[in-house]
């Protein structure tokens, strides 16, 4: 049957639902067969590629498409989209896909193309443009049109404008109306990569340069598989996917034109554990998704789990899931086959349900003697209890639950300590404070108290959780998994790893884990190494921002800058390449000088950005807390400006939604408003509270991650307010 390639229809005019009906119907039949004479599909006098064709939607309408053939029996169609009947001619004759002769990839060129500008008046004019070089960027990057031309196979005249750009800002407008692949190359030469990274990171290896001997179509057909080619031209596996892409017009970009090095960590295998790093908005969580779809399509009885942080990231992930593939199918239950999508906790409350025969040797062999009985989660206050419980051993610095609840989930759970004498002598590796035995003997003591109490109301905590369920899982002598694919995986402790390690064998591509060390804003730093996930050098890392502008890109990287981060090998993150293929206006950041001038200030952003014509619930309020997020909402309505603050990630329509900072994560608004960034909120005062000297860096550091979490929120805008003295967290224009 005959291939349909969806290529680049930014040439085509808007058309309306009933015409998309008709375009389908036109591009199912002839998937059907191109034979039919009700299609009309027909050369074009006058063309400049004999392979373009129009085909008949209906009076009125008509096709552009391009045939190509080679020796296979069935031809392959690459939609441009739909036009009136003389348009579509008149575009038709003036079409071509070529074969790019330094690469291999397949290219739409047009006769007399539209004129690629950047038009100044259009740039936002940052503070920083005053600081521009004097040189254009990719000559002060000692880089010449003739290097970019003959070993990129960059288009000459874009060449020639982007040799003239002295504001990076500018090469993102001009990226933007290129060539996906050339547009992302431009990108990365500014940021600094040289031709030889480049190539690399669209995967323009030695292979891909065009066969002279091959026939024109063949070489057009292995073209357009190339992975820099498929940024935009996608193959439609189905029916269902045609119809979805053209009747619909649910054509997200992230569901079909991956970045190369993206669809390399979709579809490679590696003999064990892999990690992806990556900024905010790189696209992790997209790459998870095709691998999970990838992985069940390959093998429909693969029991594959999709799994991150929390429940409510996790239901995010499985709706996305069902937008990429409605057809794939899901599993209930761990072990089932096909993609589970869970938070973790729910994976392990799932595994103690299923191995219950197991619970209570793993529960003794994780906490000592007690009831395997669960009933309830260990309640918030419980260190603070337990501390008190404990009497006064323990010395000032280190009655801190904060302190507490670290060295039980990263030392004591992991090495399933069950006695003084076995916590006397186990390694701290990675903790802050430094305890003799003196100081593991009243440490010890409050955590006799805090399990006591637990086994008493019959409860468990989280990390107590998944750690009773790693162990029931390893006593089974099973593995109900066969790959786990983890979010956020920054987020995750030492104990909820062991049970991801428990559920899956040691085997080929067993665990697959997203993270972003800037990101952690629960966990505590850890090595993945120590808890039996191996990565030995199968990680990388993605750079290219798709979420958020080159503005907004910048602030929030500039949040982070001057600060150690190390990720979940230990090595130090560089978030200084973080890069971006979207422009738009500076971020605002106001400063008042009273609360309820702040008020005032915030209800102003607002109203301007609904009266803009933004989607009331594309914009996102962000808080450090529960309680400001529900004051902003009333004094917003008191400014009648309507609003509503939600406690989870369901966004319902039709207004404003504020949420804090912390339930903000991995979510994504058009523009988003940070308020309360003074210095006496951020960092948190309770954040901080009570935590030891030596662990206090790691306190702020969370507080600073929290802030760059709710910056890289916004696709489109980001607006800061605050009273008074800034947070100190908060970077000050030189900084940026
Ligand atoms: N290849 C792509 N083409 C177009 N859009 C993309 C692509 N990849 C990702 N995106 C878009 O970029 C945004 C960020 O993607 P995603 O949420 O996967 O990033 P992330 O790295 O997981 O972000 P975070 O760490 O901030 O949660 C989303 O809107 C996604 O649809």
């Amino acid at each position: 049957m005959p291939q349909i390639i969806l290529g680049p229809q930014q040439h085509a005019p808007e058309i309306d639902g009933s015409v998309r009906g008709k375009a389908y119907t036109f591009l199912a039949k002839l998937a059907e067969d191109d034979t039919r004479p009700g299609l009309h599909v027909e050369p074009i006098g006058g063309s400049l590629d004999a392979r373009v064709r129009t085909g008949r939607v209906d009076q009125f309408w008509r096709a552009v498409l391009f045939k190509v053939q080679g020796q296979a029996d069935d031809a392959m169609y690459v939609y441009l989209g739909v036009w009136p009947h003389d348009d579509a001619i008149a575009f038709a004759q003036r079409a071509q896909l070529q074969v790019n002769p330094v690469n291999g990839i397949a290219e739409l060129l047009l006769a007399e193309p539209a004129p690629l500008h950047v038009d100044s008046a259009e740039v936002p004019v940052l503070e920083s443009a005053d600081l521009a070089p004097e040189e254009p960027l990719l000559i002060a990057l000692g880089h010449s049109a003739v290097n970019l031309v003959n070993d990129l196979g960059l288009d000459p005249a874009l060449v020639e404008l982007a040799m003239e750009v002295r504001d990076p800002d500018d090469i993102v407008t001009l990226a933007d109306a290129a060539a996906p692949w050339q547009g992302v190359a431009l990108i990365d030469l500014v940021a600094g990569r040289s031709i030889e990274q480049v190539r690399e990171a669209l995967s323009l290896d030695a292979t891909s340069a065009p066969e002279p001997a091959a026939d024109q179509d063949s070489s057009l057909v292995r073209a357009l598989t190339h992975p820099a080619a498929r940024m935009q031209f996608a193959f439609v596996e189905d029916d269902a996917a045609l119809r979805r892409a053209i009747e619909d017009g649910d054509f997200a970009a992230w569901r079909v034109f991956l970045h190369p090095e993206q669809r390399k960590y979709v579809e490679k295998s590696w003999n064990g554990p892999f990690r992806l790093s990556g900024g905010a908005g790189t696209g992790k969580t997209v790459v998870l998704l095709h691998r999970a779809r990838r992985l069940a399509r390959q093998d429909p009885a693969a029991r594959i789990l999709l799994t991150t942080f929390n429940k409510t990231l996790a239901e995010a992930m499985q709706r996305d899931l069902r937008v990429l593939d409605p057809t794939l199918p899901l599993a209930e239950r761990v072990g089932d086959p096909g993609v589970l999508v869970r938070g973790i906790d729910a994976v392990a409350r799932a595994v103690r349900q299923s191995y219950a025969s197991h619970l209570p040797g793993a529960v003794s062999a994780v906490l000592g003697p007690r009831t395997s009985e669960v009933s309830q989660v260990t309640g918030r206050n419980a260190w603070r209890d337990a501390i008190a419980a404990a009497g006064d051993d323990l010395p000032t610095e280190l009655r801190s639950p904060s302190f507490l609840e670290a060295e039980y989930a990263t030392v004591v759970l992991p090495h399933r300590v069950t006695t003084f004498e076995e916590y006397a002598k186990v390694r701290r590796q990675g903790r802050g404070v430094s305890l003799d035995r003196r100081g593991r003997a009243a440490v010890w003591k409050v955590i006799t108290a805090y399990r006591l109490e637990a086994g008493i109301r019959g409860s468990l905590d989280f990390s107590e959780a998944a750690a009773v369920a790693a162990e029931a899982v390893s006593a089974s002598g099973q593995h109900p998994l066969d790959h786990v694919l983890v979010d956020e995986g920054q987020d995750l402790g030492p104990s909820r790893w062991q049970l991801l390690r428990a559920l899956v064998a040691e085997r080929p591509d067993d665990i697959f884990i997203a993270e972003d060390s800037h990101q952690r804003i629960y966990g505590h730093r850890i090595v993945l190494g120590r808890y039996g996930v191996r990565i030995v050098g199968r990680s990388q890392r993605l750079r290219l921002n798709y979420r958020t502008t080159a503005q907004n890109l910048r602030y929030a990287v500039s949040m982070l800058t001057g600060t150690e981060f190390v990720d979940l090998e230990d090595q130090a993150e560089d978030p200084s390449e973080y890069r971006s293929a979207r422009t738009g206006p500076s971020p605002r950041l106001v400063q008042a000088s009273s609360p309820s001038e702040e008020l005032d200030r915030a209800a102003e952003v607002v109203r301007a950005w609904l009266d803009e014509g933004a989607v009331p619930e594309t914009i996102g309020l962000l808080v450090r807390s529960e309680n400001a997020g529900e004051r902003l909402v009333r004094a917003l309505e008191e400014r009648r400006v309507d609003a509503r603050f939600v406690s989870d990630k369901t966004v319902p329509g039709g207004k404003p939604v504020a949420m804090t900072m912390h339930r903000a994560k991995g979510m994504e608004f058009s523009r988003v408003l940070i308020t309360g960034a003074d210095a006496d909120s951020v960092p948190a005062a309770y954040a901080l509270k009570d935590v030891p000297e030596a662990e206090r860096e790691d306190a702020v550091r969370r507080e600073r991650s929290l802030l760059y979490v709710a910056a890289t929120r916004a696709r489109d805008e980001l607006a800061i307010v605050w009273t008074g003295e800034p947070s100190e967290l908060l970077p000050t224009r030189e900084e940026i």
